[in-house]
């Protein structure tokens, strides 16, 4: 995205038609140029080339190895920009075509949907999925990224480009075609890797990076199989292929990788350094052995002298040949934290974003080849860092461990059963049949953004800017008293993010001006640092909750953020086991709710839309973690009386693997993204027998487009086919706060109207 988020704010100019493509292009290069800069300055023998990407690299793989779905309708003759663009945001039905349009005039993709995102493995980064059908077929487009390398190469560096591999590209993407097996797409792919390879290598380049994170799965047979064929097939292009893999330990498939005939293995000691031995004895010794030792994934400074525990004896074992690199891609990190405004002096020593990391690769290279007198300075004030750190007294709080230690058996259930509660619930609440809710956002306009940036520049003070929120919420309220919906929200104006937010607020957090990180495509969020025990030192959301219930007779929702994905969205200590992390965050969370319920809120939403994110890439840390995680929901859900409707709120994942678990939570009732998968995901509940109350969404909330009434009706009572009716609750998949208010209002207009018909009905 750039240190200043300049890639953000490029795209965001473009597709308000403000900037050109070419102007585009020209800041995407200065951000690569840029960026190689920075790995050449720091020592890099290479520079990665082709992982820049204007929204997502999985995207940039659909073009390059042309398989851009049919169902956009593209001739070829369109920019491949505009194509890209189109495949990433979608294209509206009544498409506009102003001077500024670059989507091409009559674009026969219009009313196309954009690709589906999902998340990146256990990251909350979102890529863009391929879509296959029998149909698909691949054709190498390699324009855009020889492009790059020449460019690269120009200034003069070695040009290292990366690439997804074939068989994790095939896995991440979606089978459109019933029955279709994605690895039957595999010949027909493999050449055109070859293809590529060869050009690569034409171009001059001597090591190809090729991504398998999915050999950190656990993968079907056939797909494990398919490892060999495929990389014999990618043998002797002129180039050597470093297999890079990451996330996850290899496990089964350690002693494939190593036999793999690739010039070179990359795995990540950081997730897996207990495999490192193996590694070392079954890796030939004539292939490069690289060791991802500095940690790509959170921002803690490394423990330097625990590196050279692991790398040392590797460096003997491998004849004094090894090569070392970040764990994985530096996408997941912001830029620098070196000079960050809103961080002190003694955080800031104890953090590294991307920039600082590979001057620790730079320090620990110096370390090994040259001795430790060479990198004294910086060895001295690593270790002063990573000892200040495990000393400081900001770290503990005696007092949250002495809760913890003696929170009773009982902490994490509700008074009665889900049974028992509905009734009291339903006399609370009095609600119709077929409720209608939101999930807790509403447009984050531009004015709000605005009044919030003034008051962090002390442009504004503080009873303006509150006042300012507070005429946000009034006009939120009023809104959703005029289109009738049952159970109000204040619709989150306040906050930044709606995790960010709370770190802000609790001790044991800190937060950055600047540490941005890419969530998907122009969005960003600025993850907290949870560095210490985590304690709520006064309520957070009350005086924002009672100020929207004031305004109205229905019942006005309490909106927190559960444990888990507070968890999962922030820079988590390393020093404790997250599972105790996520009991105090619970506790603190269970302290709110209770706050809240005090002040007479009667239902209270906590988000959980990263449980399934959290969950472990191998299946048998799974159930461990499903275990505490469910149970540290219930320890914030379970401080409140049976009257007390607690919701929660499930998203971008498939759940119907985790379905127990998510009963095992015990919310009365789970708001959940169902839609674009036309509520296949609420046949796992119908079957599962879900006990408890569902809102499965019935409109996408990524889109502007505006659901007809018939159209949510329709979805409702696909999903009354499965769910018991009386358990049915209506709501979007989603929080609104990336829309604007008309789409808004008109769509929640329709899902009123398609709620009071099903009623009739
Ligand atoms: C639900 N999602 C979330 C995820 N992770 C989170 N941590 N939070 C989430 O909500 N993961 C899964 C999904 C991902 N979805 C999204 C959706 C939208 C965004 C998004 O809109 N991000 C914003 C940044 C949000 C934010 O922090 N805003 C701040 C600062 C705003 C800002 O940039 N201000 C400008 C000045 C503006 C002005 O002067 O007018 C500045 O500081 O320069 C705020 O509101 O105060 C984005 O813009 O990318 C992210 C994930
Ligand atoms: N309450 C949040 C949930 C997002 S997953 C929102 O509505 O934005
Ligand atoms: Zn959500």
């Amino acid at each position: 995205m750039g240190a200043q988020r300049e890639l953000k704010q490029a795209l965001e100019r473009h597709w308000r038609g403000e900037l050109s493509p070419a102007e585009l292009e020209t800041q995407g290069q200065r951000l690569r140029v840029r960026h190689w800069e920075l790995q050449r300055d720091h020592g890099l023998a290479s520079v990665a080339v082709g992982d820049f990407a204007f929204y997502d690299q999985v995207a940039n793989h659909i073009q390059l190895l042309g398989c851009e779905p049919a169902r956009f309708g593209f001739s070829g003759d369109e920019p491949e920009l505009a194509r890209y663009f189109a495949m990433a945001r979608g294209v509206a039905a009544a498409h506009a075509h102003d001077e500024a349009c670059c989507c091409g005039a009559a674009s026969p993709a219009a009313g196309q949907p954009a690709l589906e995102m999902t998340k990146w493995f256990d990251t909350n980064y979102h890529y863009l999925v391929p879509e296959f059908d029998a149909q698909t077929r691949f054709r190498l487009n390699a324009g855009r990224l020889l492009a790059e390398v020449a460019e690269a190469q120009a200034l003069g560096h070695e040009a290292r480009p990366v690439l997804i591999g074939p068989l994790s590209f095939l896995w991440l993407g979606k089978a459109k075609a019933e029955g279709l097996d994605k690895l039957d797409l595999l010949d027909d792919l493999l050449p055109v890797y070859r293809e590529l390879l060869v050009q690569l290598a034409a171009a001059g380049v001597q090591w190809v990076q090729v991504d398998e994170p999915i050999l950190g799965l656990d993968l079907p047979g056939a797909w494990a199989l398919a490892f060999e064929r495929s990389y014999n097939a990618l043998h002797n292009c002129g180039v050597s292929l470093l297999l890079a893999t990451y996330f996850s330990p290899l496990e089964d498939h350690l002693s494939l990788a190593c036999k793999l005939p690739v010039a070179g293995l990359h795995v990540d000691a950081v997730r897996a350094g207990h495999e490192l031995q193996a590694v070392l004895d079954w890796l030939p010794p004539q292939r490069v052995l690289s060791i991802g030792i500095v940690d790509g994934r959170n921002i803690w400074r490394t423990d330097l002298d625990r590196a050279f525990a692991l790398l040392r004896p590797a460096l003997a074992r491998r004849g004094g040949e090894l090569w070392i690199a970040p764990s994985c891609s530096l996408l997941h990190v912001p830029v620098s934290l070196a000079h960050d405004a809103a961080l002190d002096a003694e955080l800031r020593s104890w953090l590294a974003g991307a920039t600082e990391k590979l001057a620790e690769l730079r320090v620990i290279q110096r370390a090994l080849n040259e001795g430790e007198t060479a990198v004294r300075a910086e060895l001295f004030a690593a270790r002063a860092a990573v000892a200040s750190r495990a000393a400081s007294p900001r770290v503990r709080r005696p007092a949250v461990g002495e809760r913890l230690a003696q929170l009773p058996a009982h902490a994490d259930r509700r008074a009665s059963a889900f049974a028992q509660r509905q009734p009291l619930q339903r006399e609370r609440l009095r609600l119709p049949p077929f409720p209608t809710t939101t999930i807790g956002s509403f447009p984050q306009t531009a004015e709000i953004r605005a009044a919030r940036a003034a008051f962090k520049r002390g442009q504004l003070d503080q009873p303006a800017y509150e006042a300012a929120m507070q005429q946000e919420i009034a006009l939120a309220v009023a809104r959703q008293e005029a289109l009738g919906l049952d159970v109000l929200v204040h619709g989150e104006a306040e906050r930044n993010d709606m995790v960010e937010y709370f770190g802000e607020q609790l001790h044991g957090f800190a937060f950055t001006a600047n540490g941005w990180v890419q969530s998907y495509g122009s969005r960003c969020v600025k993850p907290p640092v949870l560095f210490g025990d985590v304690a709520r030192p006064q309520a957070m959301t009350v005086g924002w909750t009672t100020y929207a219930q004031s305004l109205t007779k229905k019942p006005m929702k309490g909106m927190l953020t559960g444990p888990i994905t507070i968890l999962q969205w922030s820079f988590v200590r390393d020093d404790q086991p997250r599972a105790d992390t996520a009991l105090q965050i619970a506790l603190a969370m269970r302290d709110e709710a209770a706050d809240l319920e005090a002040a007479g809120i009667a239902v209270i939403q906590i988000d959980e839309p990263a449980i399934r994110e959290g969950l472990p890439l191998r299946r048998a840390q799974q159930p461990a973690y499903l275990k505490w995680a469910a149970r540290a929901f219930r320890v914030s859900a379970s401080g409140v009386a049976d009257a007390t409707q607690i919701h929660t709120h499930m998203c971008y994942s498939e759940f119907n693997d985790i379905l127990p678990d998510i009963a095992a939570m015990d919310a009365d009732v789970i708001t959940i993204e169902t839609s674009r998968s036309d509520m296949a995901l609420l046949r796992g509940f119908g079957d599962f027998r879900y006990p408890n109350e569902i809102g499965p969404g019935v409109y996408d909330i990524h889109s502007p487009r505006v659901p007809t009434t018939a159209e949510m009706l329709r979805l409702l009572r696909k999903a009354a086919e499965v769910i018991p009716p009386e358990q049915l609750w209506v709501n979007p998949d989603c929080g609104l706060k990336t829309r604007g208010w008309p789409e808004t209002e008109a769509a929640l207009r329709h899902m009123v109207a398609a709620a009071r018909e099903l009623r009739v009905r």
